[in-house]
């Protein structure tokens, strides 16, 4: 178990010091919970990573798109860390949510003008240039606005990270960021470094997400620094940002060893000082965006169970009232997720059944194998965890599932974060077939 959760003394799963039987009774089901301890312990974790590099300038983005939410965003800049957004819609959040613009960066393939007017006009900390056609239009923007931006420049560098190829992003083949290894970086450095309006501060790289080995990060730091030492010779100029994204892996199930936190940031910030001593560069300060390793374990979805189905000498299927709707990762990369009866938390787990969701698909099914009490059935309350980075984010309404509640609990204390949505929320932007003029 991860955090506050425990199995208390009704036999129950308890976390942030809350009964989940009355979470679900008080807020219903489907119900994303959040132990905000957990959330501020891993940001302590980090922040004390990088307070033992001594003389160390670095930088924590949390990268919003894991789990963005108003009072989300209000706890990440209460604790201090700055923000990463990759749309308008999560730039819109961070700034209702009162995040200070300087404090927030923004990423995205195929930013459109109007996302990048709104970082403009935001004056947002800094942008990070994924290819020529932005570094082209956000100059032209600036220019035309007398503005300058702060900009970064997202590399790929030509690495195969070792986690599903859905969520590997620093390979040749990707479709971010300009390629270290055929000169496309090289190019995209001269240019930014002649646009007058971009003040071009370093470089990004992001090898893709859910990282259990050093070696990915090591080795894209390495071709990201033999760089720096080129555009230092050749083009006079300096990396004073070397961003290396996030990716930290976390633990789904008991099998899962991620890395300690501290050992993901030695990693990083020893390779860096190795390669600045090799080149005899400074030391560029380090900037980090996890997204996951801050949210992800400190998610739990309690979900009640439904019908079931006992394929005899097959399978046996546990229905709940969720599904894809609100988890799509097993769906789509066969993630492994981990699930208890939470009402039945202290009885023995024996019985093999697949956690079916309530969605007209197949494919939809959250935990194949899990293990659950033999007498866990309809009625019963069953929590998967780490459940708290990509799921509320991904979340859809196929099937008009309604998008479920959040709260947070912390201290004994649970609060609403996010309210469910309502039958009538789903029909709101709809426009009746009567109103609309192609059909007269
Ligand atoms: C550019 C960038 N930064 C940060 C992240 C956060 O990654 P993670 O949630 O794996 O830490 C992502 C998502 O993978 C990303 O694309
Ligand atoms: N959404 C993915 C990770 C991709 C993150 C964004 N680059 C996941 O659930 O694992």
């Amino acid at each position: 178990m991860f955090g506050t959760q425990m199995i208390n003394d009704r036999g129950h799963l308890s976390i942030g010091g809350v009964d989940t039987t009355d979470l679900a009774e008080e807020f219903g089901t489907p119900l994303y919970v959040y132990d905000t301890a957990l959330i501020k312990n891993k940001i302590d974790e980090f922040k004390h990573a990088f307070r033992r590099h001594d003389g160390l300038n670095w930088q924590i983005a949390y990268a919003s798109k894991a789990f963005s939410t108003i009072a989300m965003i209000q706890l990440i800049e209460e604790q201090d860390l700055l923000l990463d957004v990759v749309s308008g819609g999560e730039l819109y959040t961070a700034l209702k949510a009162g995040m200070a613009p300087k404090r927030i960066h923004f990423h995205g393939n195929n930013k459109s003008d109007a996302e990048l007017a709104m970082a403009l006009d935001a004056k947002i900390g800094a942008v990070i240039v994924d290819n020529f056609f932005e570094l082209e239009r956000l100059e032209s923007m600036c220019a035309a606005r007398k503005q300058t931006v702060a900009v970064l420049l997202r590399v790929t560098p030509g690495i195969e990270a070792h986690t599903h190829e859905f969520i590997m992003t620093g390979q040749d083949a990707s479709k971010f960021g300009f390629n270290l290894g055929n000169g496309m970086a090289d190019r995209a450095v001269k240019q930014a470094l002649q646009a007058p309006h971009l003040d071009l501060k370093g470089i990004h790289s992001h090898i893709g997400s859910q990282i259990f080995e050093r070696d990915g990060f090591a080795g894209a730091i390495r071709l990201m620094m033999e760089h720096a030492y080129k555009w230092t010779r050749d083009l006079a100029f300096h990396l004073e940002v070397l961003n290396v994204g996030g990716g930290f892996g976390i633990r789904y199930t008991q099998d899962d060893q991620p890395l300690a936190i501290e050992d993901y940031i030695d990693t990083i910030v020893n390779t860096a000082a190795e390669e600045c001593t090799r080149y005899r560069l400074k030391m560029p300060a380090i900037w980090i965006e996890p997204g996951r390793s801050l949210v992800g374990e400190a998610g739990t979805t309690l979900y009640t169970a439904g019908a079931s189905k006992d394929i005899i000498g097959v399978r046996k299927y546990l229905a709940v009232d969720g599904g894809m709707s609100d988890n799509i990762r097993p769906s789509l990369y066969q993630a492994q997720y981990w699930a208890i009866c939470a009402n039945k938390a202290a009885d023995p787990a024996d019985t093999h059944v697949s956690i079916a969701g309530k969605c007209c698909e197949s494919g939809d099914i959250l935990i194949k194998d899990a293990v659950l009490p033999k007498n866990c059935g309809a009625g019963d309350l069953i929590a998967v965890f780490s459940t708290g980075a990509y799921g509320y984010s991904m979340a859809s309404h196929y099937n008009r599932l309604v998008n479920p509640a959040v709260v947070f609990v912390e201290s004994g204390n649970a609060t609403l974060a996010v309210r469910r949505e309502t039958y009538e929320d789903l029909i709101r932007q709809d426009i009746p077939l009567k109103n609309l003029s192609c059909y007269k």
